[in-house]
């Protein structure tokens, strides 16, 4: 075993990896508690090693039912456990049946919830065996109901909360979380949490279920994942005024007094965790989104989701669909309903690939990319009061009010929807879309089910069976003229898991936009021909540790090429490593 970890690592000992020595012999003093002075002040932590009732109470260690006999005699649990033994296996056929007979999706969350909060394995196990049946459950749709109704679901804590009251004190606050060696960190501040607004703080349900996914689909270990809500206030009315509301009762700080409580927030987690720890800015609005990333991307590890995330997945689908339409990138003509984050974010990462294929300059490569947002055809007639991520896409053209005009005027052969907003594409715009394509590309991505664009049932049927579409929540398989049409799903869940575990296993210190055209590429390159047969311009996510694995590989070769890695010499077979260094949830012996 050794021997082959050598190899894969490249001739580095096994040795090398495990947390580093200090001169005295113990691992890293993570908190500086062992060189501290007498005046300063340390967090005094204690360890112990759990048995009896509170290795039950354990979600990190409990095994429940499947604590061998050999075990409860060890670990003090005889007449704690009824007498069977289960296996893992067995446990797991147990909880889905029970998980199948809840009919309402939230539910099934909150069953999922409490089963992480009782044994993390077990959920784990659950989630990555059963992911296709699963993700629609932790993830979108039904985390965005979770969140709406976060406060009266809440029940442990999951993540950190650090609210304006904690200014002054964010360093400390991060040392109250019990784990130290974080490596990936989601952080949102709650105000646009998926196409539902402003959730305020009880947002907090994403950075914990995107969390999951970095552990279930991208094997990133529990203990290294940190969800944070930053909470400044809401400006959502139906939250300040609900009696259950779990977070600040205010309206949402802006300006230096949210600039301050964000660069403090910053600042403690490099000084907490170093240099390589990943923070995933996560469903953050525009006026802040744009601005952190571009704030922070010189000096953090920083990587926003929503706008380089889904740039990333939906470039590998469009790349994947040209296998179905025909053409090069270069042919083709995009328009886009939506200008924000995920918008703009991908008309750049598309125009970015466009312009290293034609070796065109991205100026010119921009110009096969429109954007409509709620004023109507970006044209440069408007550049004057156009948001600054907006300006690039101001093309000379007429102005044109809405989403049909602008489909008739610019004739898109790929339509995206980025608003937000649901039923949007309208029968009468996917018609028109159809008229002149032989196979549109449409991609509905607005999150939840409720935003989406339009169903898949109405792009299938509204095009005659012709589309190609893929949407950002799941929609099932649906029968049109006796030909059975399986929607993809375009959703950053493809990318970031993947993209996060390779900025780990190399050691990345900086996030480049050629690592997602990297991530794009690895994607887009494992849609097979029986997954083309059946119209899908993405892998089943039931393959999904498989993808991560090459998607973490690509973006993990691109670190070094690129001279931001860290972790050195780099492996031989990133992919195989990528794999050998992927959690697994499968119970282990206790002594
Ligand atoms: N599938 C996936 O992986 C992902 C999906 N998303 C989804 O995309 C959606 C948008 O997210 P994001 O880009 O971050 O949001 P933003 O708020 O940054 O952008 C929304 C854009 O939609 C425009 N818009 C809003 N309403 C209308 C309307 N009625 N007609 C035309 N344009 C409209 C806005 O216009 P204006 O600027 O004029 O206000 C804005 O340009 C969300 O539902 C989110 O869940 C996001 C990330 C990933
Ligand atoms: C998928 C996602 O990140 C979003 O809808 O915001
Ligand atoms: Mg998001």
């Amino acid at each position: 075993m050794e021997s082959f970890l050598k190899e894969i690592r490249g001739g580095e000992s096994v040795l090398d990896l495990s947390p580093r020595a200090t001169v005295g012999g113990g691992v890293e003093d993570v908190y500086g508690e062992d060189c501290a002075t007498e005046n300063q002040l340390v967090t005094p932590w204690t360890y112990s090693v759990a048995s009896g009732y509170s290795l039950l109470r354990d979600p990190h260690h409990n095994k429940g039912l499947a604590f061998t006999e050999a075990e409860r005699d060890s670990h003090y649990l005889r007449g704690l456990l009824p007498p069977v033994v289960f296996s893992q296996e067995l446990q797991e056929k147990k909880l889905m049946a029970s998980i199948r007979k809840y009919q309402v999706p939230l539910q099934k969350y909150m069953a999922m919830m409490e089963l992480e909060e009782r044994n993390e394995r077990l959920f784990y196990k659950l989630l990555i065996d059963n992911v296709e049946e699963l993700l629609p459950i932790v993830y979108t749709p039904t985390v965005g109901e979770a969140c709406q109704k976060y406060g009266s679901i809440f029940r442990r804590p999951q993540g950190l909360y650090i609210s304006l009251k904690e200014k002054g004190k964010v360093l400390d606050v991060l040392k109250n979380w019990p784990e130290r060696n974080i490596q990936v960190i989601v952080v949102t501040d709650g105000e646009r949490i998926l196409g539902l607004g402003d959730l305020g703080c009880q947002g907090m349900g994403i950075p914990v279920g995107k969390l999951s996914l970095y552990t279930a689909l991208g094997g990133v270990r529990p203990s290294a994942c940190l969800p944070v809500t930053i909470d400044v206030g809401t400006n959502n009315e139906t939250l300040l005024k609900d009696e259950f509301y779990i977070g600040l009762r205010q309206k949402r700080a802006t300006g230096q007094e949210y600039d301050d409580l964000l660069h403090e927030f910053m600042t403690a987690v490099k000084q907490n965790y170093g240099e390589k720890v990943l923070i995933q800015f996560e469903d953050f609005a525009n006026h802040n989104a744009f601005k952190l990333l571009a704030k922070y991307g010189t000096t953090h590890l920083v990587f926003n989701d929503d706008i380089q995330g889904t740039a990333s997945v939906v470039l590998a689908g469009v790349v994947a669909a040209l296998k179905l339409i025909g053409g090069t990138l270069a042919d083709h003509t995009f328009l886009f309903l939506g200008a924000g984050e995920a918008g703009t974010g991908i008309a750049e990462l598309i125009a970015l690939e466009m312009s290293k294929q034609t070796k065109a300059p991205l100026e010119e490569t921009r110009k096969k990319i429109w954007l409509v947002d709620s004023k109507g055809l970006i044209v440069s007639s408007r550049k004057e009061s156009l948001q600054h991520f907006k300006q690039p896409w101001a093309h000379e053209h007429e102005p044109v009010k809405d989403l049909l005009g602008a489909v008739k005027a610019i004739k898109p052969t790929v339509l995206i929807g980025s608003s937000g907003v649901g039923r949007t594409f309208t029968k009468e715009i996917i018609e028109t879309v159809s008229s002149f394509n032989e196979k549109p590309l449409i991609m509905a991505l607005s999150n939840p089910t409720s935003q989406s664009e339009c169903t898949a049932e109405e792009a299938y049927t509204w095009s005659e069976g012709r589309a190609i579409f893929a949407s950002g929540s799941p929609f099932d398989p649906f029968e049109y003229n006796g030909k059975l049409f399986v929607p993809g799903q375009a959703n950053n869940a493809y990318i970031f898991p993947g993209f996060g575990l390779g900025l780990v296993i190399s050691g990345a210190i900086r996030v480049h936009d050629d690592m997602l055209l990297a991530a794009s590429e690895s994607l887009a390159k494992l849609v097979s021909d029986e997954n083309y047969d059946k119209g899908l311009i993405y892998p089943p996510f039931s393959s999904i540790r498989k993808i991560s694995a090459n998607i973490a590989a690509n973006v993990a070769a691109k670190a070094y090429e690129l001279g931001v890695a860290t972790r050195l010499p780099r492996p031989a077979n990133l992919v195989k490593y990528a794999e050998s260094c992927m959690y697994s949830p499968v119970y282990r012996t206790y002594r």
